[in-house]
């Protein structure tokens, strides 16, 4: 039975997961477009354990666009999030469904408004990237709900219009972003370098860093950066185009070796050039020094990397391991230095809990008995409370069609958030 006129809810549920860059975006040439003064390379983290979920919803009952994040309504007046749905509702196309009776021509589009509603499975703006999923999230699902047609590259250098980093999210695996040479911003996209199955042995742990500070968003800590820092022109013309080339190689022969030194250079890099900035700007703390004082003297001790470290704008570490006994070995020597504040120790390893076992860590007595790494000078000091939670993940794919109709945000009756 067709719908009455003007009655029918439409609807589309996505879900877009969070990337890690591993050679860092920092500076922009073009503001407005989001164009990057470099490339960078990242990887996708599983949407299992980090991911935004987004329903979109139009009807001709809907008297103006709105937005709901994590159950709260937002504005959606900011030029990042117009740009991405103008962007996207110019390449909207025709669509037709006989059975509920609703018709959509490509003009239609423009005139009808939408319901946006989005769920993080992770803390938002915690310095866990989830403007980057949400973002990609946001193009991909309204790019469904619209029957866009355009390709994954297209989508990407429209997500990068919400935030940067969102472009990446566009797939799974290993991802780079050309920064394009176009004026237009055109060429500045995403293109995969390898899918999640590439290299799967990796794992990823986030330590959570307790941070009271609140720091410089990255849009206005780079702004600043290009601004002041000399050393940033040389980082983004010499070092990281000869960098970008050498982590596209060890990504492609698995060489871990590779991938972990340009890793933690270019993390180094990143926050060196934030110190190169006036005022200096401090996204590190004594925590997130003293994980990499921990990988560095532990890579050394091997004579081989076994970890790689990376920082974004904040204190968080993101470690990626060369496997699942390395990173089971990488959690003992973590929770032996920054021990859970509480006897919980499940809530304290959120993700892949499973990794708790292969460490042997089954009680808060097993933490308790944990010898300390005999590498390191500091062996008698704990750091208990320095770190709120880990997360234990691996590399995920890019993002989905939600079709389970209960799993979707809206309500396709009401057209509101379910619940509100
Ligand atoms: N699921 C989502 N859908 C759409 N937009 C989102 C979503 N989640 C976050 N955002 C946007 O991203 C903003 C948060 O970005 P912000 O850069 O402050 O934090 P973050 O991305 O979590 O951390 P960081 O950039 O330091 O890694 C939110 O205010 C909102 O505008
Ligand atoms: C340190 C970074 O995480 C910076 C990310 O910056 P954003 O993508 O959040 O910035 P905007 O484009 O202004 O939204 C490095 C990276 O992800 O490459």
């Amino acid at each position: 039975m067709a719908a009455p006129e003007g009655q029918w809810v439409l609807m589309a549920t996505g879900r877009s997961p969070t990337n890690i860059a591993v050679i860092k975006y920092w500076g922009k040439r073009d503001e407005a477009l989001i164009l990057p003064v470099n490339d960078s390379i990242s990887v996708t983290l599983d949407p299992g354990h980090l991911s935004a979920t987004t329903t979109v919803a139009v009807s001709p009952s809907f008297p103006s666009d709105r937005m709901w994040l994590n159950g709260k309504e937002i504005s959606l007046s900011g030029g990042r999030f117009q740009s991405c749905l103008r962007e996207i509702r110019k390449r909207a196309c025709e669509f037709e469904d006989e059975k509920k009776g609703i018709k959509i021509k490509k003009e239609d589009w423009e005139k009808l408004h939408v319901h946006i509603a989005s769920y993080n499975n992770f803390p938002t703006a915690a310095g866990l990237a989830s403007s980057a999923a949400g973002f990609a999230c946001l193009v991909f699902t309204l790019g469904k709900l619209m029957n866009v047609k355009e390709d994954y590259g297209e989508l990407s250098s429209i997500a990068r219009q919400g935030s940067g980093s969102a472009c990446r999210s566009l797939y799974g695996g290993f991802v780079k972003w050309c920064m394009g040479k176009k004026d237009d911003g055109s060429d500045s996209l995403a293109v995969q370098l390898a899918d999640e199955t590439h290299w799967n042995d990796l794992v990823i742990i986030i330590a959570v860093v307790s941070s009271k500070q609140k720091e410089t968003s990255s849009t206005s800590g780079m702004r600043d950066t290009v601004e002041t820092s000399p050393l940033l022109q040389y980082r983004a013309q010499t070092v990281v185009p000869s960098r970008v080339l050498k982590m596209e190689e060890a990504i492609k022969n698995q060489d871990f070796e590779s991938f972990a030194k340009l890793t933690c250079a270019d993390s180094n890099q990143f926050h060196a050039v934030c110190l190169d900035t006036s005022p200096p700007i401090f996204y590190m703390n004594d925590t997130s020094h003293r994980i990499i004082s921990l990988v560095e003297k532990w890579n050394q001790s091997e004579g081989t990397p076994q970890v790689a470290y990376t920082f974004d704008a904040g204190p968080n570490a993101v470690l990626i391991a060369r496997n699942r006994k390395t990173a089971a070995v990488l959690l003992q020597k973590l929770l032996y230095y920054f021990p859970p504040q509480d006897k919980d120790l499940s809530s304290y390893l959120v993700g892949d809990k499973s990794i708790l076992g292969d460490a042997g860590l089954h009680s808060i007595e097993d933490v308790e008995v944990l010898s300390a790494p005999p590498e390191m000078k500091i062996q008698d000091q704990k750091f208990k409370g320095d770190v709120s939670y880990f997360i234990c993940s691996r590399l995920g794919t890019g993002p989905k069609v939600v079709a389970d109709e209960n799993q979707a945000l809206i309500d396709s009756v009401t057209g509101l958030p379910k619940g509100v």
